[in-house]
């Protein structure tokens, strides 16, 4: 079988003398069937010469030990016995069967999985084209054998054939979820605990649903998931009222819309028989701005004795006392300090409607209500879960970015820090450039001590904090990091971003909150033309070392997505 080979080249005429030809060889041989190479010939090649402007642009090395991904993993996964990556893909002596080996023979089915996501979604080649590479290589599976066979559809499904759970059982052969998924409710209806426990034990979110999602599968994943709070509500019974007017039509006569503003003392509880309350009450906690004919499809409580119910419940002289007065204590310097990041902003650019917020009910749960024209407001910084209407998906939305991961094109290359990543077409202020994905880390991560010995000894810190606050400008108040996002073995272009000291960043980092798992997003805060280097503001805490920077509080405020050196245990 011919095979392009990448050995030494049997010397090719023209000689070295005549480089300015612009014709180079590469060579080839053909392999019998006991694996003896022939004689080998010749393959002229044009050699077509860069512009100046890309002279200058030295190959950068093949990653050290990182591993493109596309979404966080635990950090105990990795440790594991699993093969989550390939190392030195791109190098031909890299003995990969070798490799494979060692690990379960699963692993490979993983990578084939992200790879074939990887060439269709990030860089948009068609099915037939991806068919044609996989055709072209020995021993990987064909991307469509039916309908229901082959790479294309085992990529869209959820239970992936020779896939490990975190139980150590394969998933195809179970028809359910792995045992310790199950949760005992003690039969209650509390749906509120239920959102709690569930998020602890699986997030209800596609992107896990695909391949490779290690971090729902871990036991440990709650140490990443930080509860669901009471939500409190903002809109009285009369703001409730007048949102749900406009282009919303009743859905009964029985509609609670049709309930005037002379109605509104008279129609009170003492008419209203309520059978089973709790669903209701968990709704009102979740989502207590919720308009009460979505909350009356769930509860099934009609929405008029909704409506009734939760004005009885969440007085309006509460609601407007709330919002006049400002928190005291510790949790409200803490909520204070967040405010910038968890504060309600109207998402314009979502184009989601409030018919169509409603039919994601995890999208309530998150923060989401209404304006009276239909527009969504979120929380900022909340991330909708995948199962957003397509009504969501037209927009420029930016958690459709996040979901089909469509970032902007970085191109790795050499700075004035070693490395550095720059904007492989123009970026305006606003654009989501890409997610900071790794491994996810917790204090009591027993590998800890030798990632710091490594990064020590490299000078190099692809660590990322996450759910710590910052320090006031006096160092009071802050708090260290909860997890940390290392990007040291495992993640993207992402990783490159320098400090952009003494100068201020074109980019920021977010920490967004999708259906309850914490998440990095870098997004632009400058234009930033094609070729210019794409930089953060590690923040001062990453610059101090040991006590220093653990303390979390010591040093001045960071800005919004400050870098931060990671806790030491
Ligand atoms: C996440 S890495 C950034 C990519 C790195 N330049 C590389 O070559 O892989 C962070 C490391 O880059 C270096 N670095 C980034 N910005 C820097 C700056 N403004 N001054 C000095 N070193 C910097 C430090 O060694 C730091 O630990």
């Amino acid at each position: 079988m011919p095979r392009a080979a990448f050995a030494p080249l049997p010397t090719p005429t023209p000689k070295v003398e005549d480089r300015e030809v612009d014709t180079e060889f590469i060579s080839e041989w053909n392999y019998d069937a006991d694996g003896k190479p022939d004689a080998g010939r010749a393959i002229p090649m044009k050699v077509v010469p860069l512009p100046d402007t890309f002279v200058d642009y030295p190959p950068h090395p093949p990653y050290q030990y990182c591993t493109p991904a596309s979404r966080n993993e635990n950090a105990r996964m990795i440790d594991n016995k699993q093969a989550p990556f390939l190392p030195f893909a791109d190098d031909p002596m890299f003995p990969r069967d070798t490799y494979f080996k060692a690990f379960d023979e699963e692993a490979q089915w993983v990578i084939e999985y992200e790879t074939v996501r990887r060439l269709h979604i990030e860089h948009r080649f068609s099915a037939a084209l991806i068919d044609e590479i996989i055709r072209a290589t020995p021993g990987l599976t064909p991307l469509r054998i039916s309908n229901e066979s082959g790479l294309l559809w085992a990529v869209s499904q959820r239970d992936l054939p020779l896939v490990i759970w975190g139980d150590g059982l394969p998933s195809s052969s179970k028809p359910q979820l792995p045992p310790h998924f199950a949760q005992d409710y003690g039969g209650s209806k509390d749906l509120f605990k239920q959102v709690n426990a569930g998020l602890s034990k699986f997030c209800p979110n596609l992107n896990c649903i695909t391949h490779n999602c290690h971090v729902h599968v871990d036991s440990d994943w709650s140490l990443f998931t930080p509860p669901v709070g009471q939500v409190q509500p903002h809109l009285t019974s009369t703001q409730l009222l007048a949102a749900a007017q406009g282009p919303h039509p009743a859905c009964s006569k029985e509609c609670f819309r049709l309930i005037g503003e002379d109605d509104m003392e008279e129609d009170g509880p003492a008419n209203v028989p309520l059978p089973d309350l709790a669903i209701l009450d968990s709704l009102l906690k979740l989502i207590p701005d919720a308009i009460p004919c979505e909350l009356a499809v769930v509860s099934k409580i009609t929405c008029r004795n909704v409506f009734v119910y939760r004005r009885e419940k969440i007085k309006d002289a509460a609601i407007i006392s709330a919002g006049k007065q400002p928190r005291k204590g510790k949790q409200a310097s803490r909520l204070n300090k967040k405010a910038k990041k968890y504060d309600y902003e109207i998402q314009h650019l979502c184009h989601v409607s409030t018919q169509d917020v409603a039919l994601t009910p995890f999208a309530s749960a998150f923060g989401a209500s209404y304006t009276a024209n239909g527009i969504a407001v979120v929380q900022k910084n909340t991330y909708f879960p995948d199962d957003a209407p397509p009504a969501a998906v037209g927009g420029k939305c930016t958690n459709v970015v996040l979901q089909r991961g469509t970032f902007k094109n970085i191109v790795v290359m050499k700075s004035k820090y070693g490395l550095g990543a720059f904007a492989g077409e123009d970026i305006s202020v606003g654009d989501v450039v890409g997610e900071y994905v790794g491994e996810l880390l917790d204090n009591s991560n027993e590998t800890l001590g030798h990632r710091d010995v490594i990064q020590d000894h490299s000078k190099l810190n692809y660590c990322f904090g996450m759910g710590g606050v910052d320090a006031d400008e006096n160092g009071k108040g802050g708090e260290p990091d909860q997890t940390t996002v290392d990007a040291q073995w495992l993640g993207n272009p992402t990783r490159f971003l320098n400090d952009s000291k003494p100068n201020k960043p074109n980019c920021v980092a977010d920490e967004v909150r999708v259906n309850g798992e914490c998440r990095l997003l870098i997004r632009a805060v400058k234009p930033v033309k094609m070729g210019c280097e794409l930089t953060l503001s590690y923040g001062d805490r990453y610059w101090k070392t040991g006590q220093e920077a653990d303390k979390g509080g010591s040093g001045p405020a960071s800005k919004s997505g400050g870098r931060r050196r990671r806790s030491r245990a």
